[in-house]
């Protein structure tokens, strides 16, 4: 079989790229090897359902009784399967129905450099692709800590969201993205939740003041956060024996949540076949326009060792479209201010420069600060912890950056990200009419230094 494009895995960036060729006529095979997993990481095993079951927390009764917790945990659980099956099945679709893509389910490795060898089911399949696109993804990294990967009742996010029974109480280990995600989602349940992290610093991209705020509300609502702390070993129970402060900790739990970093998924692909370099973090190895050190062959998503976000995956998909397209104009280094969200019970959001950044680049700045009790918004919603900060250049009045700690601030990101595109002063933002009552409308007041 011989396609003018052979796509691997079924994720944001192969599945939007899949369908843009097979509108202007290209024949395409896409090849995924877990039909679990057929619109990939996002909508099967990471933002939408962890985004499901965090939007179920919102509403349930962390103080209620056992049963109680019990059911609405359930509830959540089922709700999130219905959702992802919803949604895989719809992405299945909507490809399947193309008369140009065809859907192996199979897992890909390269027998060369446009020789794709398919192993499904016992059998084995060779399929050729003029133009190849690598989009596998990334997995869970488990670190070598003894019994972690052989004791019961150790998950990985992907396992934890489909457990049946609610975990009382909850170990986590990592104070990254997921596992704060997760501390938040869980303490909503109900869950008796401690944070275990190897390094000292809480958050430690982001300024002391906006780290300090976020562990000061997931604190509140009861998080535990051992910071700092060497785990020694994992044993059944689960039990997570730590050293944190100069002394021994055990501590026992119904579950025990493994956040420690993804890892790019290149194991399987037999990338020196086709002479696809990969880095020494065994992330495929791409230029500004995502081509691989192989003739034909690109990368997009988490394969390439970028930053993990969905929006990235879709917009690597831009990069490689941008050159399938004609024009090439568009590529990785002309992609800027690229916002991010935590989904905390009160959410965090940036986009750009923050004050340890502005410092250490010398750039003479303003901050601009709001806390988020003043807003009016915040009190119809009693989500009143949290803080506004921006930067502007003091030269220029142009937005450096914004870190939003408030209900909604997801939303309200994307504006400030627009502005940040658009080159426009700090102003513009100060003198928009804004619908009221609604968090956007704080901007107003945030820029009004
Ligand atoms: C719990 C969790 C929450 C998250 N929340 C967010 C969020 O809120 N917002 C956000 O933007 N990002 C979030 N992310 C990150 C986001 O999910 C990923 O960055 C994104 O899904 C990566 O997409 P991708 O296109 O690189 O590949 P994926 O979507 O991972 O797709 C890769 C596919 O390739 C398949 N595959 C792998 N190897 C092979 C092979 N050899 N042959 C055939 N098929 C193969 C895999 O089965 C998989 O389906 C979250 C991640 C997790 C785990
Ligand atoms: N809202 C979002 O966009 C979103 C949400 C969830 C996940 N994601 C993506 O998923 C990726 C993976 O998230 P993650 O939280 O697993 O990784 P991460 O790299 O963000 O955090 C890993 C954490 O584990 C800790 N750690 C590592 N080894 C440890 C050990 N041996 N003992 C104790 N602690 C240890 C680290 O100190 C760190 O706090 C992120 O890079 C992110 O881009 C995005």
């Amino acid at each position: 079989m011989k396609y003018d494009a052979v796509i691997i895995g079924f994720g944001k960036g192969g599945k939007t790229l899949a369908g843009k060729l097979a509108k202007t006529g290209k024949s395409v095979a896409l090849i995924e090897k877990d039909p679990n997993m057929y619109g990939g990481t996002c909508i099967n095993v990471g933002c939408i359902p962890s985004k499901s079951l965090i939007h179920s927390a919102a509403s349930a009764n962390p103080y209620g009784d056992a049963a109680e917790k019990e059911k609405k945990y359930r509830e959540a659980i089922e709700e999130k399967r219905r959702l992802t099956k919803m949604l895989r099945t719809k992405n299945y679709d909507k490809l399947a129905s193309s008369p140009n893509i065809t859907i192996y389910n199979g897992t890909a490795r390269f027998a060369e450099r446009s020789k794709i060898e398919v192993k499904t089911g016992g059998k084995s399949i060779i399929i050729e692709g003029d133009k190849i696109f690598i989009n596998t993804g990334s997995t869970p990294r488990i670190p070598p800590i003894s019994g972690l990967s052989t004791t019961s009742g150790i998950y990985t996010s992907a396992e934890l969201m489909d457990l049946d029974n609610f975990p009382e109480k909850l170990t986590i280990i990592g104070g990254g993205y997921i596992g704060l995600e997760f501390a938040s989602m869980f303490s909503g349940f109900g869950s008796d939740v401690t944070v275990i992290q190897d390094g000292e610093t809480f958050l430690p991209r982001e300024d002391e003041d906006i780290a300090g705020e976020i562990k000061a509300i997931l604190e509140k609502s009861g998080v535990k956060f051992r910071l700092g702390a060497k785990i020694k070993y994992v044993d059944e129970g689960p039990k997570v024996v730590f050293e944190w402060n100069k002394q021994d900790y055990s501590l026992e739990s119904d579950a025990v949540l493994a956040a420690t970093g993804r890892i790019p998924n290149t194991s399987e692909l037999n990338c020196q076949a086709a002479g696809i370099e990969l880095t020494s973090k065994q992330a495929v190895k791409v230029d500004q326009n995502l081509r691989t050190t192989a003739e034909n062959v690109w990368a997009m998503g988490d394969v390439t060792g970028g930053l993990q976000h969905t929006y990235i995956s879709l917009d690597d998909s831009r990069i490689v479209w941008s050159q399938l397209s004609g024009s090439g104009n568009y590529t990785a280094d002309s992609r800027r201010n690229v916002p991010y969200s935590v989904f905390l019970s009160t959410p965090y959001s940036r986009v750009g420069m923050n004050e340890k950044e502005a410092q250490k680049s010398g750039i003479d700045y303003i901050t601009a600060a709001l806390p988020v009790s003043t807003i009016p918004k915040a009190q119809v919603l009693k989500s009143t912890d949290g803080i506004l900060k921006a930067l502007i250049d003091k030269n220029t009045n142009k937005i450096l950056g914004a870190m939003l700690l408030c209900a909604e601030s997801y939303e309200v990101i994307n504006i400030i990200k627009l502005a940040m595109d658009m080159d426009a002063d700090y102003t513009v933002l100060r003198d928009r009419i804004f619908t009221h009552p609604t968090m956007a409308e704080a901007l107003n007041d945030l820029f009004t230094l």
